[in-house]
């Protein structure tokens, strides 16, 4: 029997509807509370450098209001190290960041820069504050993230999800199986693995699936969602075809 897995709801994009306009609303404050409500098991938050989207008084704010886990996405920098310090969440999630990128575009490198994010990860382990590595599921960036210190990894899905929307089955199918040997792979080592980006009702089932898997990350799909439905029927839904997949 798989153990439970848990659901984590990124409300980005929710402060990038906000920030087209400037205006105070729609609030990711309350799209916290909501997803909170609606049964998340924690919530994501990405404070970029760039500040596209999630603003430093967002992260302070979210981290007062919930009472579920914050994972704060953040790049490996000084100045995020400061802020993340300050805001003490449950988790932090090391990701890669390119400003002229629209989104996440592939994992972190942890193997070409170990000296460094082994001292950076120590600085957060000693805060006691989990954290993982967003990365793809090349073994040597496993290994590396097990080498650093890190507890966690977060397999990067949006290739495999990219692959599922352009058609393109059979190359979905090898990023799949791909993806399951990085998560037996991660596991064996010790590593607490969780997956995301890129995920839809469409394309939850197979990563859902994976018994090594512990924690989904969802953001973007939902939001869009909860254009139609609502957040909490669409977080509700996506539960649905996590459970069914676990099932
Ligand atoms: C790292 C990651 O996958 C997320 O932070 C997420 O996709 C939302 O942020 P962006 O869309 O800005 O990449
Ligand atoms: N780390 C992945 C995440 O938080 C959500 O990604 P997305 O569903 O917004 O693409």
């Amino acid at each position: 029997m798989p153990k439970k897995l848990r659901l984590g709801v990124n409300i980005d994009h929710v402060a990038t509807l906000r920030n087209a306009r400037g205006t105070a609303y729609p609030d990711p404050v309350r799209a916290a509370l909501l997803a909170e409500q609606a049964g998340a098991d924690g919530i994501t938050a990405h404070l970029r450098e760039d500040r596209r989207h999630i603003r430093d008084a967002d992260m302070a704010a979210i981290k007062e209001a919930i009472s579920i886990p914050l994972n704060f996405e953040m790049a490996a920098t000084a100045e995020m190290q400061k802020i993340v310090l300050a805001t003490a969440p449950h988790a932090v999630c090391l990701v890669p960041e390119r400003r002229e990128e629209v989104t996440t575009e592939g994992g972190l490198d942890v193997a070409g820069d170990v000296a460094r994010l082994t001292d950076y990860v120590g600085v957060l382990n000693e805060a006691g504050i989990r954290v993982s590595m967003f990365i793809g599921h090349d073994p040597r960036q496993i290994e590396a993230s097990a080498k650093i210190g890190a507890a966690v990894i977060e397999l990067h899905t949006g290739h495999y999800c990219d692959l599922h929307y352009e058609g393109r089955f059979a190359e979905r199918d090898t990023e799949l199986e791909a993806l399951r040997a990085g998560a037996a792979y991660a596991d064996s080592l010790g590593l607490e693995v969780h997956a995301g980006h890129g995920l839809t009702y469409e394309t939850v089932g197979p990563v859902a699936a994976m018994k090594q898997v512990r924690e989904l990350n969802i953001g973007h799909f939902l939001i869009g969602e909860s254009l139609f439905i609502g957040l909490g029927p669409a977080i509700g839904q996506m539960r649905h075809l996590m459970e069914a997949a676990r099932a």
